[in-house]
């Protein structure tokens, strides 16, 4: 009959490389191979900033090799299309990779794309070697000496929905003093959680204070129009099966 018919023609997605994960160090595989990752953010160009309802985003002029990561587990270099933040609501969570276990207080993901063998982001939004993340732990202490810049922008993209200028500014300030990884296979973590992505996640976190934080937790996840005024907080994803996946540690 026709409900057997519409059943066997449900296509079922096996999900077998999610992400986050929780990272074990002592399990991760030290790998001889993995040369250093290389950040070139010289000439990079920031475009704007943005609230998209899930995160605040700082988008780049993508349309050159102008800033590209290259090196460590990837075979070419990846183009910067933007960065996000994920954080939660109080200091003790807020990451979406853990530690042993342990959260962060909040997670920066830079996001890069394989321009070589895709003509687009989208594309390669869905190929299994498109995307390539550079995740960077946040852990709160000491003002953060550049992030001022971010958050000192945040009241103009209160709402989901609003975007503004924001040139000139150069996500190097963001990293940690050492670049040492672990890295692995995963996906995006927001729908439509296409496995996509080559993870590079920095062992060292950066430092931020709870005032620089808090700034994020005024954003909104609802736009100017909705009556409901809800806090963009919590919004990271929990860790998911590892499905017997290495996760492999630079030297
Ligand atoms: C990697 C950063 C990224 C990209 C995307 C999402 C989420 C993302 O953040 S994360 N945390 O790095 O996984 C969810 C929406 C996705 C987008 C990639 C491009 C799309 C798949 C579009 O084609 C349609 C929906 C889009
Ligand atoms: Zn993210």
């Amino acid at each position: 009959n026709s409900h057997a018919h519409a059943l066997n023609t449900v296509m079922f997605t096996v999900e077998i490389r999610q992400s986050p994960i929780d990272i074990v160090p002592h399990q991760a595989s030290r790998d001889p191979n993995l040369s250093q990752i290389v950040l070139n953010y010289d000439r990079c160009t920031s475009i704007n900033i943005s609230n998209n309802g899930h995160s605040v985003v700082v988008e780049f002029d993508d349309t050159d090799d102008r800033s590209v990561i290259q090196g460590g587990p990837l075979d070419n270099p990846y183009r910067l299309k933007q960065f996000h933040f994920h954080w939660g609501e109080k200091g003790c969570e807020g990451s979406e990779h853990t530690v042993s276990g342990n959260s962060y207080a909040s997670e920066l993901h830079l996001v890069h794309w394989n321009a070589v063998k895709y003509k687009t982001f989208d594309e390669a939004a869905t190929a299994p070697d498109g995307l390539a993340v550079l995740g960077i732990f946040l852990d709160t202490g000491d003002d953060h000496r550049w992030l001022h810049t971010i958050t000192d922008a945040l009241y103009m993209v209160k709402f989901k929905g609003s975007i503004t200028d924001f040139k000139d500014f150069n996500p190097k300030c963001l990293l940690p003093s050492s670049l040492h990884y672990w890295t692995y296979l995963g996906s995006l973590t927001t729908p439509p959680l296409h496995e996509s992505v080559i993870w590079i996640v920095l062992k060292d976190p950066i430092t931020v204070s709870e005032k620089q934080l808090g700034k994020f937790r005024m954003l909104l996840f609802t736009g100017e129009e909705e009556d409901q005024r809800l806090r963009m907080e919590n919004n990271f994803r929990p860790p998911q099966p590892l499905k017997g996946r290495k996760v492999r540690s630079s030297n």
